[in-house]
């Protein structure tokens, strides 16, 4: 028998084991909670008056729930490594040492007990990393105590299912290339997949960067971004337990469908799930005291591929720009005058004059921001009054001195507010409408939070230590300074330049730093593993991409039509999809939602299971999936059809790269 498949049965024996004691002490644990609400009903009309017992009581019981549910976990997931318990070895000489000790390696760590020798190194382990960054020969890694070093005897690879060896064999560059081209040349799921098996070294020294405040990866479509982030957050919350929850990470994502996409990586490496949020949904609540409502970016990309308008086009990038900062930042510098008529205030023998309240104003408060400032002034003279006169100021005092103090502001509509900084700005303002008739254009939705935090403040969100964010270039300058101030932690953004939702490539990487702090480092990704060599060639065409590395995988070539007209189109894809085919999801991507819409309607009438996405979906099914390019972005199916055009101009040819990158195996491209 080999040495991988005797361990297998050795380490499965003592996995079992572990989960007989394990569930012995949950029906133990089970016992004693039964026997705590006996004892309970038993006693509690004989103990004290003063609840000391009751509560001892009802902290005893909570504490042996809490330890039951840790045991239910922990068997839970050593149920889930029986079914493959490790993917790895290392036989490591250390410097020294006459032999050389193999690591098995896993999901996680397996030992006897806690705190002993362990069976299976969990993958983020200090010693896994020489799976991922060594060949056979010298090599090291890093440990708490520092470097050690030694050398590789050998390293093996193992595919183990149901408790069963499928394959092992002794890995070296060649094969690991095979195993790769394994993994990927197999049907999509419809969720991206864990990679801790393959993990590449380049992707590996991301993970496992701890080092830099701020890491962004300018990576190729397809070189594994979003699940290098996925996998970085597993490994820093397995490293910092103590001061790192999942609680404490947030992922900004473009959308539900995709955090949907994403949600199952962690879990299944054994941490909970982290929360997600949509940049454009946390905005659009922010303003809500403001404007009714807000249009989102899909809006504005759905009008922009309508009827091109290049002045709304150029003024939505004006608005989000450095400059625009500066024009604002020179508007707040003259409303600080301009915006207050001070007065004189007399209550009851308090008087503050309006030479004084100028002091309080521009000087002892001057760091609060200007809409909040007069709210702690009139506290300050609450207290001053309270204080004297040793009396608490009626409900309707205070209504009468809020009306007097903010009086001294000109407005304190902040949509009144941006209007005049759009005047000033030489751009035509908002229509001058009541709350409820006032919505806001994508291009007005960051500058108008812009100014309402820098007039009332923002809550800044202290319990995120690290922020991850997805499609870095589908934000803008003025969104990460916002970003920036919002979020004064670590960070890992990640993202592709090629695959921007304009006319243009927008290259966040020239003003991130200036933003971000000296404690940026940029990591540049060019080796693609999504699609095949066929489709990432036709790809790389439409972006003039020339220096992009490939996994060489090979498929069908790229097929590319012309039709008169869309019904020609839908009638090819029908005829294509009814052929049938192995592959567990298929994509038919279109530029607009309404080509979305009338594509779903005709396969749907024809072919019974096709589903939608759109921007409110929160999963994709398997089997056929219409929907938008901008919809399907971070997302990938096994084979895709483009509904394109064949005229184009720079975002018609932005959305056909991002179509064409989300295919894995098979990509049919047909204009009209
Ligand atoms: N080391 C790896 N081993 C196995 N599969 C990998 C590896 N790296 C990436 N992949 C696979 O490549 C595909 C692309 O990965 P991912 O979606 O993370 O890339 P991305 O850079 O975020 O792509 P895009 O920007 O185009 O959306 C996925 O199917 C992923 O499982």
């Amino acid at each position: 028998m080999s040495e991988g498949k005797r361990y297998l049965s050795f380490v499965t024996e003592k996995l079992k084991e572990r989960i007989r004691e394990v569930s012995q002490s949950i029906s133990q644990g089970e016992q004693e909670i039964q026997g705590m609400h006996e004892y309970y009903w038993e006693n509690y009309t004989e103990m004290d008056q003063y609840g000391y017992e009751n509560f001892d009581n009802q902290q005893a019981l909570l504490g042996q729930v809490n330890a039951n549910q840790e045991q239910r976990m922990l068997r839970h997931r050593l149920e889930k490594m029986l079914d493959a318990p490790f993917f790895g070895r290392v036989d490591f000489c250390y410097d020294g040492e006459e032999e050389a000790e193999s690591f098995y390696i896993g999901i996680g760590n397996f030992s006897q007990k806690t705190g002993q020798v362990p069976y299976i190194y969990d993958w983020r382990a200090p010693v896994s990393s020489l799976f991922y960054d060594f060949d056979k020969g010298e090599a090291s890694y890093e440990a708490p105590a520092g470097t050690l070093t030694g050398e590789i005897h050998s390293k093996w690879q193992y595919k183990i299912r149901q408790g069963k060896m499928l394959y092992e064999f002794e890995s070296d560059m060649k094969i690991d290339d095979e195993i790769l081209k394994a993994e990927l040349g197999g049907n999509g799921d419809i969720q991206l997949k864990n990679i801790v098996r393959t993990i590449q070294k380049e992707q590996n020294a991301i993970i496992r960067n701890t080092k830099d405040k701020i890491l962004v990866i300018q990576g190729a479509a397809g070189s594994g971004k979003t699940s290098i982030a996925l996998h970085r957050i597993a490994y820093l919350l397995y490293h910092d337990r103590k001061n790192m929850k999942s609680s404490n990470i947030l992922i900004l994502s473009p959308n539900s469908v995709f955090s949907d996409y994403i949600s199952h990586i962690l879990p299944e490496l054994g941490e909970e799930n982290i929360q997600e949020m949509s940049f454009d949904l946390f905005a659009y609540r922010e303003l809500r005291e403001i404007v009714t409502d807000c249009e989102d970016r899909y809006d504005q990309i759905e009008r922009e591929l309508l009827c091109p308008l290049p002045e709304e086009t150029e003024r939505l990038h004006q608005k989000q720009s450095e400059e625009f900062l500066g024009i604002a930042e020179m508007f707040l510098a003259n409303l600080e005058d301009s915006l207050m008529e001070f007065h004189e205030v007399s209550f009851k023998g308090i008087v503050k004059t309006e030479a004084e309240l100028v002091k309080l104003f521009y000087f002892k408060f001057q760091e609060i921001p200007l809409l909040a400032r007069m709210e702690a002034i009139q506290e300050y003279f609450t207290d001053e009054y309270e204080t004297l006169y040793n009396r608490k100021l009626t409900e309707e005092e205070e209504e009468g001195l809020t009306r007097e103090f903010m009086g001294m502001y000109a407005t304190r509509d902040v949509y009144v507010l941006y209007n005049q900084l759009l005047e000033e700005a030489g751009w035509k303002p908002l229509p001058a409408v009541s709350y409820e008739k006032r919505t806001l254009r994508y291009e007005d939705v960051y500058p108008m939070l812009y100014l309402k935090y820098r007039l009332l403040g923002k809550k800044g969100q202290k319990n995120i230590k690290h922020l991850v964010i997805d499609e870095m270039q589908d934000y803008s300058f003025l969104q990460y300074t916002i970003l920036a101030e919002l979020f004064p932690c670590k960070m890992t953004i990640l993202g592709d330049c090629a695959q921007t939702m304009e006319e243009e490539q927008q290259d966040v990487l020239q003003f991130l730093p200036g933003i971000l702090g000296k404690q940026t480092r940029i990591i540049l990704m060019k080796k693609s593993y999504r699609n095949t060599v066929e489709i990432a060639n036709y790809a790389n065409q439409i972006a003039g991409l020339t220096d992009m590395e490939l996994l060489e995988r090979h498929g069908k070539a790229v097929e590319q039509k012309i039709f008169a007209n869309q019904q020609e189109v839908l009638e090819e894809i029908l005829l294509q999809l009814q052929k049938g085919s192995d592959y567990e999801t298929t994509a038919v991507l279109t530029m607009t939602e309404q080509e979305a819409l009338e594509a779903y309607g005709y396969l749907k009438e024809r072919l019974g299971e096709v589903s939608y996405i759109d921007r409110n979906s929160s999963a994709f099914q398997r089997g056929i999936t219409v929907t938008t390019f901008y919809l399907a972005k971070g997302l990938e199916f096994d084979r895709v059809f483009v509904l394109g055009r064949k005229e184009k101009n720079g975002l018609l040819r932005q959305a056909e790269y991002i179509c064409a990158t989300r295919a894995l195996h098979e990509l049919a491209v047909y204009e009209v």
